[in-house]
């Protein structure tokens, strides 16, 4: 659990709170996005965390310890630190970028390959063709999945991630997105990450926290933040296009009417977001569909007007 009491921030050599009083609690095993215009105190926040900066005023605790108490070295120890372009030893192979921390800890040679071998798999890359290759041979995704790997290593319980896929082209981006989602889930670390990107704090935080001039505008689940915006910078900062995100937070299971057998014909899976079930209805100028599980056993229906009302539902939740 990571806790930010009354955290005030003033750069030395500056008068300006680059942040201003800020109290948030991430729980243990979750995943919290820090959003919020340029300069709004996002780095700042998460630097506080691994203490690559210290507060002004107020406390940080990390898994219960004020992070002053600890030796900031320990510390970044527990601590996974994922930034945009990673920042790999370029003189070094993939391997030996992923060890540096187990090297650090002491760890033998054999529990260290092992680990290697773990996480270059659990990233998606292939250790035996990839462990002996330098940075520079590698796209700029591949890169990200050994910063990932590599801040994985020591399997610390805390991930700070700032901006991570920020370098990386749209269609990666979306791709890396959900495998990380993924293996954050399976991993369960607790996650900050810093975004510019609304439909990535949508897609990665379990909660979002959206920050205006330093202070916290509002901090909840992204279907509370895109459904009930805790004022008018919230809303303008979310668009106009809240409805349409909240439907692609949805899966479709979740708003169908259960059946054993459905008349439609058009057949969609249970966790298909609603969003893509209404372009496809819209698609096909169909009046519903089907809803089935992975071996196409029908579970249920829904339709249009359902759809519809559905998305009025969550707007007013
Ligand atoms: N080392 C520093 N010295 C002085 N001021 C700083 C320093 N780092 C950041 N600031 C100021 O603190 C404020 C918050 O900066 P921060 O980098 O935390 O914002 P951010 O929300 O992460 O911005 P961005 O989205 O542009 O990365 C800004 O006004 C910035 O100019």
């Amino acid at each position: 659990m990571i806790r930010l009491e009354n955290i005030t921030k003033i750069y030395p050599g500056t008068t300006a709170k680059a942040v201003f009083d800020l109290t948030l609690e991430i729980p243990e095993g979750s995943t919290t996005a820090l959003i919020g215009p340029s300069g709004c105190g996002k780095t700042t926040t998460m630097r506080l965390i691994n203490r690559l900066e210290d507060a002004t005023r107020g406390r940080v605790f990390v898994n219960g310890e004020d992070v002053t108490a600890v030796d900031p070295v320990q510390l970044r120890r527990q601590i996974g630190y994922v930034i945009q372009n990673v920042g790999l030893f370029p003189h070094m192979n993939i391997a030996d970028n992923i060890a540096t921390v187990p090297r650090l800890l002491g760890w033998d040679r054999r529990k260290t390959d092992a680990r290697i071998d773990e996480l270059l798999h659990l990233v998606g890359l292939d250790p035996a063709a990839d462990r002996g290759r330098y940075p520079a041979e590698l796209s700029g995704g591949q890169r990200q999945r050994v910063g990932v790997a590599r801040a994985l290593a020591a399997d610390p319980p805390v991930m700070l991630m700032d901006e991570p896929f920020g370098a990386i082209d749209p269609l990666v981006r979306g791709r890396l997105q959900n495998e990380f989602k993924q293996i954050l889930q399976r991993v369960k670390k607790t996650v900050v990450i810093v975004t510019h990107d609304l439909d990535e704090a949508i897609k990665m935080g379990d909660r979002i926290a959206i920050m205006r001039d330093g202070k916290l505008c509002q901090y909840a689940t992204p279907e509370a933040i895109l459904s009930k915006p805790a004022d008018d910078f919230v809303a303008a900062f979310i668009g106009s296009d809240a409805s349409l995100k909240l439907l692609a937070l949805t899966p479709v299971g979740q708003a169908m009417t259960p059946a054993a057998q459905s008349g439609y014909p058009l057949s969609v899976n249970a966790r298909a977001s609603l969003k893509d079930v209404l372009a496809l209805m819209l698609a096909q100028d169909a009046p519903g569909v089907r809803v089935t599980d992975d071996q196409h056993q029908v579970l249920g229906e829904l339709n249009r007007q359902q759809l519809f009302h559905y998305q009025q539902t969550l707007l007013a939740a």
